[in-house]
């Protein structure tokens, strides 16, 4: 096989992997939008009944979890307790926002 041919396979191969990654972009981004669907119901819930906006003991147990998934997923556990973290914080600041609109602001 000369050089040109194996750039061109090299690209198809390419092609084929992107094609995968941007699916699985796809389901991320609609799962995210299904998690923070849920999310925002949560916090009119707490809102409604004055719970507070974060739950520090649930959240310990959801990154045990998830560093163990992760783990047996072959997925580094400090990128998934980071990512968890991440989507968790954004969660709280819009659980915040809710409690002070139903307060008033
Ligand atoms: C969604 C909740 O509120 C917060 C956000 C969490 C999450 O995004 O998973 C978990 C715990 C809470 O800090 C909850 O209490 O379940």
């Amino acid at each position: 096989m000369n050089d040109d041919d194996s750039v061109t396979r090299a690209r198809k191969i390419l092609a084929d992997y992107r094609a995968s990654i941007d699916n699985i972009d796809a389901a991320l981004i609609y799962m995210l939008a299904e998690r923070f669907r849920c999310t925002q119901a949560v916090g009119v819930l707490k809102a409604t009944h004055g719970l507070p906006p974060a739950d520090p003991s649930r959240e310990a147990e959801q990154i045990a979890r998830l560093r163990r998934l992760a783990d047996e997923s072959q997925l580094d556990p400090d990128f998934a307790e980071k990512f968890l973290n991440f989507v968790v914080r954004e969660v709280i600041r819009h659980h915040e926002q809710i409690a002070a609109d139903k307060n008033g602001g």
